[in-house]
């Protein structure tokens, strides 16, 4: 379990009535986040989700709070953050930053059908149009230059083999972004981490994305990437899945119609979805923090993706 900073119903019962909610009526520690610490809170009002952010800093959390108000604004199916009675939806507990967000109803869908990965695809495409026109800005920090800084410290751990995968992908990446296909991507606020633990579904019908805090403004394409490389793979190989990465696809499409630069850019910027989580599954195996408990992601099955995307090239976009 991963409660970084626990909280109890003690600790709540002033700090609530800074908002519109009634009283705390109860508090559970969700286990399975290893980014924030998450808590299933109860108020007279409803259910709603406390986090409190262990490594964002207020810097960087407007952006994402206030990119899930914009895309909640506009019918995109994403948690509402709860502003207070001044209006604001940044808050401050225990000393650390911390959001009060509506709960999505449903559970994850851990063993997605091409029906599921058709909504998936759909409501992405409508969260890039949708954040079109968000007038906020944050690079990408799990990006390529997080990836330059971080191999040389990952590098060390690994054997032969992974570790000459390592070297020859990153020296590709950084070729690809600076490639005139690459610049020409289109871009704009993404999610960035969209995997299946952070989707909600009640039966088959999509309820919301959530766990926002990777988003940044990168190309859509590198978002479709990760969301692929999670639902449409085998999870035991890696390898895709063609009918649901088809259904996908094909519901993206339909949305929002892929152009020709997109098209050029699927192969290697699958392997960069891939490289991506790789090396943060690297950085935090091999040089964990400190957490009452925390299971560290294996960093192999990312190893295993990337090889597939490099071995057998993904049928093209359209
Ligand atoms: N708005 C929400 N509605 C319903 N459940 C939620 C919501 N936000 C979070 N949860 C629950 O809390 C769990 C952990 O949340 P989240 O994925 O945001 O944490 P995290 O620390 O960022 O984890 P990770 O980055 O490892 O996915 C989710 O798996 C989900 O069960
Ligand atoms: N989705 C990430 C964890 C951070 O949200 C991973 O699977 O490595």
């Amino acid at each position: 379990m991963a409660v970084f900073t626990p909280v109890t119903l003690d600790d709540l019962s002033q700090w609530i009535t800074q908002f519109n909610l009634g009283r705390a009526l109860a508090i559970k520690g969700i286990s399975s986040g290893i980014e924030n610490t998450n808590f299933f809170l109860t108020t007279e009002t409803g259910e709603y989700v406390l986090t409190i952010f262990e490594k964002l800093t207020a810097e960087q959390l407007p952006f994402y709070l206030h990119l899930m108000r914009h895309l909640a604004e506009r019918g995109v199916l994403v948690p509402a953050p709860i502003a207070n009675l001044e209006g604001d939806i940044l808050h401050t507990l225990k000393g650390k930053p911390a959001s009060i967000v509506t709960k999505l109803e449903g559970e994850s869908q851990l063993d997605p059908k091409p029906v599921h990965c058709e909504a998936v695809g759909a409501m992405l495409a409508r969260m890039h149009i949708a954040g079109e026109n968000f007038p906020m800005h944050l690079p990408n920090l799990r990006g390529l230059d997080w990836w330059l800084k971080t191999t040389p410290v990952v590098l060390p751990y690994l054997p032969d083999g992974p570790k000459e995968l390592l070297r020859a992908e990153i020296h590709a990446q950084d070729a690809f972004a600076a490639s005139p296909v690459y610049r020409a991507l289109p871009r704009g606020p993404i999610h960035a981490d969209l995997f299946r633990n952070n989707v909600m579904f009640s039966g088959d019908r999509l309820t919301g994305f959530f766990d926002f805090y990777f988003g940044c403004c990168d190309t859509w394409l590198f978002d479709i990437a990760v969301t692929v490389n999670d639902w449409c793979i085998d999870l035991r190989t890696g390898a895709l899945d063609l009918d649901r990465a088809k259904a996908m696809l094909d519901a993206y499409h339909a949305v929002r119609p892929f152009t020709e630069a997109e098209r050029d850019a699927w192969q290697p910027m699958l392997q960069a979805g891939a490289l991506r989580f790789w090396l943060s599954r690297l950085y935090d195996f091999y040089l964990p923090r400190e957490a009452e408990m925390l299971t560290p992601h294996d960093p192999t099955h990312f190893e295993r993706i990337l090889r597939q995307r490099i071995d057998h090239p993904a049928p093209l976009l359209f």
